[in-house]
């Protein structure tokens, strides 16, 4: 399998290389050349396998031709969700007679990026001691990235991992998961400034290139393809489980960087018939307006109480926008620089409308999130976190009539207790292993929203680390 810039002026590379280079060179995204497909009877020979190796097999096509083989990939897998605190890791909760909740957070560190970072840990570790190499990755969080990168990440030998939040905006779970982690591996930076500002600079990073080569950078956000390739499992599993490929599923996803639903779209473009996509948002509703109006502009990212979702440059819409454009990598770059200049995503009536016909997408408030929150508590027992909530609100709007949808449950409601206690007057108790997170010693440095002191700040961490 190999796999080309969205933009086109970056050469082809293998999964191994990929993994390693987390963004392409001329600001890309790495996407498979071509995309595996399953036959339905290979689907259906997926159906009730433990979640481990489904996984491996789903995940394998997009690996061939580098150092992992498959029996590399099941072990790693069966490594990453052995720890996980349910059985079935990925359980499927019926809400309604047509809703279900896909729980994606029962991982170390409660939500749904435990799913690919668990793995992503181990697969650096296997391709980096393969060529006895080390990396540095910087990567950027709104609260959940970060401390799952970190927990998949802590005390690995070949592997150093600066994680930029934005300070004061991640709940105080969130942030305390990621700052109490003492490793020598790791670094905490607080910035002053948006998730945006995070990622941007993230990006500013690997455009840099003697930095990134000086230290060679690698990513642990979805821009990088293996994480991508860790979320499309689960959302096979879930369709599996309703009856495909057999019967159409649709498929809901509270929506920030946009690399979720992306996985799902994945799922559908190797076989599996997912009929809608419908995206969540939270008020930074870039997306929602986007399918109702073609209207993508960013505007400031407002704080609300999803703060994971608190995000208006989602950059995984590159991907669908790829494809969108019949796969013109130069399109694909003139949109996305105009974009990046004048804050306003050009796209045609045509491309727009092709967008539309898979995805819908739905925005609510805080005040709309915290009445979902308490509605569903009211209506079905389940207590969902506010991005979840969003999420299930998205579904009932827009679900095709007569499908089973999924809606992905993204973290645990114990990570946002405030938002949890203004919705429904409780705040959900985090697992015994977290008893003592609120007394644990935080570590982390603080930065302003600028590229040289954070590049000075990651250099010298990991030069100390070199020593
Ligand atoms: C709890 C939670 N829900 C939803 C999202 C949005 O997911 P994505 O960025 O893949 O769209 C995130 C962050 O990514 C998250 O942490
Ligand atoms: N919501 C994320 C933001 C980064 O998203 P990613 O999936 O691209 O890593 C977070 O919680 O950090």
């Amino acid at each position: 399998m190999r796999y080309v810039s969205t933009r086109g002026a970056a050469p082809s590379r293998e999964f191994d290389d990929v993994l390693l280079a987390g963004l392409a060179e001329d600001g890309g995204l790495f996407v498979p050349e071509t995309w595996p497909v399953f036959s339905p009877a290979e689907w259906r020979a997926l159906r009730g396998l433990p979640y481990a190796e489904l996984a491996a097999r789903v995940m394998a096509p997009f690996m061939t031709g580098g150092a992992i083989g498959f029996d590399d990939l099941q072990a790693i897998t069966r490594a990453s969700y052995r720890g996980f605190d349910h059985a079935a890791v990925v359980p499927l909760v019926q809400l309604e007679p047509s809703l279900f909740v896909l729980e994606l957070f029962h991982g170390p560190t409660l939500a749904f990026k435990d799913l690919a970072l668990q793995v992503a840990g181990r697969l650096f570790d296997h391709v980096l001691s393969a060529r006895d190499e080390r990396v540095t990755i910087v990567g950027a969080t709104s609260g959940d990235t970060g401390s799952a990168a970190i927990e998949a990440c802590r005390d690995r030998l070949r592997v150093d991992i600066a994680i930029l939040h934005p300070e004061g905006r991640t709940s105080e779970v969130q942030r305390r998961q990621m700052t109490t982690v003492k490793a020598r591996n790791v670094l905490n930076i607080a910035l002053s400034g948006t998730f945006d500002d995070c990622q941007d600079l993230v990006k500013a990073m690997f455009a840099d290139a003697p930095f990134r080569t000086e230290l060679r950078l690698s990513a642990v956000n979805s821009i990088n393809w293996a994480r991508i390739a860790g979320q499309i499992p689960y959302f096979a599993a879930a369709a599996l489980a309703l009856g495909a490929p057999d019967r159409p599923v649709a498929v809901a996803v509270p929506t920030g960087n946009f690399g979720n639903i992306l996985a799902a779209w994945a799922a559908r473009q190797m076989g599996l018939p997912i009929e809608r996509f419908i995206v969540g948002s939270n008020a930074n509703d870039i997306l929602a307006r986007f399918l109702a109006a073609n209207d993508m502009r960013t505007a400031g990212v407002v704080e609300t109480v999803s703060p994971s979702m608190d995000i208006q440059v989602s950059s995984n819409f590159e991907r669908l926008l790829f494809e969108a454009l019949g796969r013109d990598a130069p399109e694909t770059a003139r949109t996305m620089v105009d974009f990046r200049a004048s804050g306003t995503m050009k796209v045609s009536r045509e491309v727009w409308q092709s967008v539309r016909r898979d995805f819908a997408g739905l925005a609510l408030d805080d005040a709309a999130t915290l009445a979902e929150i308490a509605r569903i508590r009211a209506e079905t027992g389940y207590i969902a976190d506010p991005h979840t909530a969003i999420g299930i609100a998205a579904a009932r709007a827009a679900a095709p009539v007569g499908v089973p949808v999924i809606a992905a449950a993204t973290a645990h409601p114990a990570k946002f207790p405030e938002a949890m206690h203004r919705a429904i007057g409780i705040r959900p108790g985090l697992p015994p292993r977290l008893d003592d997170l609120y007394d644990r010693q935080e570590h982390f440095v603080r930065a302003g929203n600028s590229l040289d002191e954070v590049e000075t700040l990651v250099r010298h961490f990991a030069h100390r680390n070199d020593a």
